[in-house]
């Protein structure tokens, strides 16, 4: 279980990029985060991880402390977080194996990683794991060889091969297109369902997350605006992501502010937008 309580982060230019934002991920469960260009999706994540050092509060995974390690501890807690990145981190001139057998460097020795000598038991773990991703037969290819979609798969292939104790999920789907951002989609949940995985997943597309998650969490200028199902995200709660509108006097929030349409639209407040 991943809890983080209060995590605030302040960049040193003075930006407040978290705020204070709480959230638990356990379980099964695959936790969208959503949110305008700028909330701090991506500070929550590596805040998690510690590539981005946070300002305040707590981060436990499975009751571990992660803000108070450091060293090899801080090493073997970063191991049990795998990651999968947007623009997918690949050694470009390494093959397709040797990218997924780097998921287990933190496994080997110093001496063993620096020889890329992994054991028969790690190597036969990545085959196992290509072909669940569905790159059977091409384990020697090189990384700069592959297309979009693939080299994801292998950034899930090397986050899934170290056993990790959560997915943490940086806009997996930003350079792909919209037929492979869904079948990656598909085999991120797939797998971790299957290997009984929590994912925390930062996705830009609305739609993505109203599909595949199970909770949704929004975030807007650093503060977590929104969390629910994703049947609970209405316009309404969209609106106060994305738009920050404020609730009206009933204390509904108002949905399509007659100053933010162009004119055409008769605005009611039931959700409902009507065309003229
Ligand atoms: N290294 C940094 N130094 C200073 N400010 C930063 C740094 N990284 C992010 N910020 C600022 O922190 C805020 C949150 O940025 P962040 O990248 O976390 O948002 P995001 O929701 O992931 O945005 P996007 O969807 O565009 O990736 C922004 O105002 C951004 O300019």
């Amino acid at each position: 279980m991943l809890s983080v309580t209060d995590l605030r982060k302040t960049y040193s230019g003075g930006e407040e990029a978290l705020r204070g934002v709480s959230l638990d991920v356990g379980g099964n469960e695959t936790v969208a985060v959503i949110g305008p260009s700028g909330a701090g999706k991506s500070t929550f994540i590596s805040c998690i991880n510690r590539l981005t050092e946070p300002t305040d509060g707590q981060v436990e995974l499975d009751g571990v402390d992660i803000l108070r390690l450091s060293g090899k501890d801080l090493r073997n807690a970063r191991r049990d977080m795998g990651m999968i990145f947007q623009e997918f981190n690949l050694v470009e001139r390494l093959t397709v194996m040797e990218n997924v057998l780097s998921g287990r460097l933190g496994y080997v020795s110093t001496w063993n990683a620096f020889r890329r000598k992994f054991s028969g038991d790690d190597v036969e773990r990545a085959y196992e794991v290509l072909d669940r991703v569905g790159l059977a037969g091409h384990e020697n290819d090189r990384a700069d060889e592959l297309s979009g979609g693939q080299r994801q798969r292998v950034g899930i292939a090397r986050a899934v091969v170290q056993r990790p104790k959560i997915l943490l999920v940086d806009e997996p789907t930003s350079s792909l297109d919209p037929e492979t951002s869904r079948a990656v989609m598909d085999l991120l949940t797939t797998i971790a369902a299957e290997d009984e995985i929590p994912v925390l997943i930062n996705i830009h597309e609305v739609n993505l997350a109203i599909e595949y998650a199970d909770r949704i969490v929004g975030l807007r200028d650093g503060e977590k605006v929104f969390e629910g199902p994703p049947e609970e995200l209405d316009e309404a709660a969209q609106s106060q992501i994305y738009r920050g509108a404020p609730p009206d006097e009933e204390g509904d929030p108002v949905v399509g502010r007659p100053d933010e349409t162009d004119g055409t639209e008769e605005v009611v407040r039931d959700g409902e937008i009507k065309r003229g």
